[in-house]
């Protein structure tokens, strides 16, 4: 046990540690409260806006019609660290000065070794840790509490097992008091986004695992957030089911060009989903690589899974492997 420093408000308005972003149990609730829920960024000029011929979007063409413009702002680490201080007085130093801009839009996966501090580096963007030193920011706006526009995804999915799965989707925007019959709307889209709008009325102990993995995914879509940070999503899943889940994955990215920052212990997940592959090193961990992935431009939109055998990702693959140090 430990007493990591904890974010205690968040800037839409002192809300509680608790509120906002995060899929775990409080999540709804937290969004209840966000006040500025429905503000949105304005539209970007970026290229890679849903509307832009995408070199990396097979599905943008077919995207459906949104009414939520895209994000624009980008996450930054300054100078960020964290050290824990465990009950036994010991201190763990687990993220040394790192510093990192992620544009919106872009697809960030980070490895390293386990215990280099991954999660740790999420949690200071997510709002749920403060940093012992530097800062992150969200835009302008310094990070300094769990949000909404931050949504986050765990390796467990977490869901109310009293709700139907139709319930815990719609759970976020209920609390955030979006209109019933927008709430009913979204929460369709986003079930058939990942397949699963014949379990609408089932409850979770019903579902697979994997299945489960996509509600709570739809669960933290449906806050509508500008970043999704996920932690070994699919760590627990079966080879196949994580291979469907990627390139749900990708499809839903490419939909609305959220930020996503990806963990994973998948040099090979990560070289195929991310625009970009971050190594960090052992504890305290610190960034030791940063790879550009511009495979799309190599071998086209339509490319998926087959990818993965060209000589350009074993490549990358093989640089990103050679750099992880297992402390
Ligand atoms: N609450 C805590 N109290 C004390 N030490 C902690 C706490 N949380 C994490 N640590 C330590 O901080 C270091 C980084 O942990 P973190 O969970 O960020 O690593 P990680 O890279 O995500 O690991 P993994 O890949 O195994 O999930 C580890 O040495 C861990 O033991």
């Amino acid at each position: 046990m430990s007493r990591p420093a904890q974010h205690t408000g968040d800037a839409e308005g002192g809300r509680p540690p608790w509120a906002g972003a995060t899929d775990s149990g409080a999540s709804a609730a937290g969004a209840a409260s966000a006040g500025s829920a429905e503000t949105r960024p304005t539209e970007s000029a970026d290229p890679r806006s849903p509307g832009a011929a995408d070199p990396r979007s097979p599905g943008a063409a077919d995207a459906p019609a949104r009414n939520e413009a895209t994000p624009t702002r980008e996450l930054v680490l300054d100078r960020i660290s964290h050290h824990y201080v465990t009950d036994a007085g010991n201190v763990v130093h687990a993220v040394e000065e790192t510093s990192l801009q992620i544009p919106a839009g872009q697809f960030v996966c980070v490895v390293g070794p386990s215990g280099c501090g991954k999660t740790t580096l999420l949690k200071m963007l997510a709002g749920f840790l403060a940093p012992s030193g530097g800062e992150a920011r969200y835009g302008s706006e310094v990070i300094t509490g769990p949000s909404h526009q931050r949504g986050v995804v765990f390796q467990q999915a977490n869901l109310y097992p009293w709700l139907t799965i139709r319930g815990n989707v719609e759970l976020g925007p209920r609390f955030r008091r979006v209109p019933r019959r927008e709430r009913a709307e979204r929460t369709d889209r986003l079930l058939e986004m990942v397949g699963l709008p014949q379990f609408a009325g089932a409850k979770p102990y019903e579902l697979s695992g994997g299945m489960q993995q996509r509600a709570q995914i739809a669960r933290v879509l449906a806050n509508q957030p500008d970043v999704v940070l996920m932690d070994e999503p699919f760590g627990a899943l079966d080879a196949l089911t994580r291979e469907r889940l990627q390139a749900d994955l990708l499809r839903i990215q490419r939909q609305r060009r959220q930020t996503v920052f990806f963990i994973t212990h998948s040099v090979e997940e990560a070289v195929f989903l991310g625009d970009r592959v971050l190594v960090m090193s052992p504890r305290p961990g610190r960034i030791v690589l940063d790879e550009r992935v511009d495979l799309a431009s190599t071998y086209g939109p339509e490319v998926g899974a087959e990818m993965k055998s060209t000589p350009e990702f074993i490549e990358i693959r093989d640089r990103v492997a050679g750099a992880i140090q297992v402390g």
